[in-house]
């Protein structure tokens, strides 16, 4: 269940109850925020968030916030004021996740009717997965996006068989999933070395076809690319998941105070003492409805799919992502983000999960998470003041929730302690099942071998 790590902030090891919820009498775990949703406090609440770029260019700026909430906000919120640009301007970087091809195998030999003679099978088109490759290197050396393979030889007084046409082999990056033109996966191609046959090459000419050759296969097919991360970080615009990438691993992602400043995932490792490395991805922000592709949830969302771990991020101090959409306090963001993976697909739910309350050096924060806390150890008591939208089905079952601050550095060992048990964890949980499947395997085995 909920299990705080130890923080400088509570230096205690606090245990959440999960709660049970009488909306759809499943087992919750969660709070409602005390602050109204509208109001002169709540908007005082409000005037104390990070002010920020809106998805539509406008900005939540401080100096509309209650005079309270400024000086409450103070040189944190000065430091961090928004930044309109063109930013949206941007296209979906040059990364590329989605490739459309052509293939088609090789067409057949021609036969030789007068000696019985069998024309080559035309050469097949593979996808081979190899480290390194990328789906924007196969666009720019093969712009035509075409891929053909040889054609069978002819058969001869000399080879009476001929022989088959060459094999047109792709070289793919791990973490593909082939589909058809209709949307259907055909393939996957996980580990380097991995093959997947993309077109057959047709058969050559023989007796049964009159010695004429036959045509390869061709199809539309799609490289659909997903991240194999170990850590994928999840959560709203703005929340600080690259500035957590940049302080736990060596990557250099772009951070900056608007939201969607990250339009492609981002890979970091974070390294150990031991020489562990574990792979983080950091995902580009999700918003609400993003599980119906707003703010191209779904370019997003299918890169959680193939993370093994997932790692909520959230401000402290809640999200709005303009002044025309509501805002959330940290706990409907929790709530929220839940939602959209539900929502996206249910199985995401059941992935390791650990959340980390981020920008704890806020002057709001310690107050903020006080009552987050209060409400996860007594949700009941504040559930009924959530609004229907917010409440998933299912909840994210946290191993870990760990209140950080990637400004002053705070909770971030033991954020990548925490990282690192629980996929430690869950690699012994591995090695146990596989354990027992072989042992009952041998078990099997020596039984039918006795019984013969
Ligand atoms: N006060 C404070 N601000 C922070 C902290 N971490 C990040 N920020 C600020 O929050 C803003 C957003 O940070 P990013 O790391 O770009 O956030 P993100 O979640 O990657 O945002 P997207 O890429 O838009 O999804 C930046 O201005 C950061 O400087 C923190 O611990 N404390
Ligand atoms: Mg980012």
């Amino acid at each position: 269940m909920f299990r705080w790590a130890d923080t400088s902030v509570h230096g205690t090891t606090h245990i959440c109850k999960p709660f049970f919820s009488s909306r759809n009498g499943r087992e919750m775990q969660g709070c409602k925020p005390s602050t109204p949703g509208a109001g002169r406090a709540a908007h005082a609440y409000r005037g104390l968030t990070s002010p920020r770029r809106c998805g539509d260019g406008d900005c939540w700026r401080l100096s509309r916030a209650p005079p309270a909430a400024r000086r409450a906000w103070g040189e944190a919120g000065a430091r961090s004021m928004v930044r309109c640009g063109g930013a949206l301007l941007r296209r979906y970087g040059n990364f590329i996740d989605d490739l459309r091809l052509y293939v088609r195998g090789g067409t057949g030999g021609m036969g030789y009717p007068r000696l019985g003679g069998e024309g080559g099978r035309g050469g097949d088109v593979w996808f081979v997965a190899q480290e390194g490759s990328t789906l924007k290197s196969i666009k720019a050396r093969y712009p035509q996006k075409r891929f053909v393979a040889g054609t069978g030889a002819n058969s001869s007084v000399k080879a009476l068989k001929g022989e088959k046409g060459k094999d047109c082999e792709v070289h793919v990056p791990p973490g593909i999933s082939v589909l058809d033109d209709d949307g259907k996966k055909i393939g996957e191609l996980n580990g380097a070395g991995e093959r997947f046959l993309a077109a057959r090459g047709g058969l050559g000419g023989s007796l049964a076809t009159n010695f004429l050759p036959c045509k390869g296969q061709r199809r539309i097919v799609h490289l659909d690319l997903k991240l194999i991360a170990d850590v994928g970080l999840v959560g709203f615009p703005n929340a600080g998941k690259s500035s957590l990438l940049s302080k736990i691993s060596q990557a250099k992602p772009e951070i900056a105070n608007y939201a969607f400043t990250t339009i492609q995932p981002e890979l970091g490792k974070i390294m150990y003492e031991d020489f562990k490395q574990i792979l983080v991805a950091d995902l580009p922000g999700l918003i609400e409805g993003a599980h119906q592709n707003k703010g191209r949830g779904h370019k997003f969302l299918k890169h959680v799919e193939r993370t093994k771990h997932l790692l909520l991020v959230v401000d402290i101090s809640g999200f709005q992502l303009s002044n025309k959409t509501q805002f959330r306090t940290a706990f409907e963001t929790v709530l929220l983000l839940t939602k959209e993976l539900e929502l996206y697909n249910e199985e995401l739910l059941t992935k390791p999960a650990l959340l980390a309350i981020n920008k704890m050096d806020l002057p709001c924060a310690k107050d903020n998470l006080n009552e987050l806390m209060k409400q996860l150890q007594n949700p009941e008591d504040f559930l009924h003041l959530l609004e229907e939208e917010v409440i998933p089905e299912n909840t994210v079952d946290f191993r870990e929730i760990i209140p950080i601050s990637t400004y002053t550095g705070e909770g971030i060992e033991e954020l990548k302690a925490c990282v690192r048990r629980s996929l430690d964890e869950e690699a012994e949980q591995e090695n146990e099942e596989y354990r027992k499947k072989k042992l009952l395997l041998l078990h099997t085995s020596g039984e039918q071998m006795n019984k013969g």
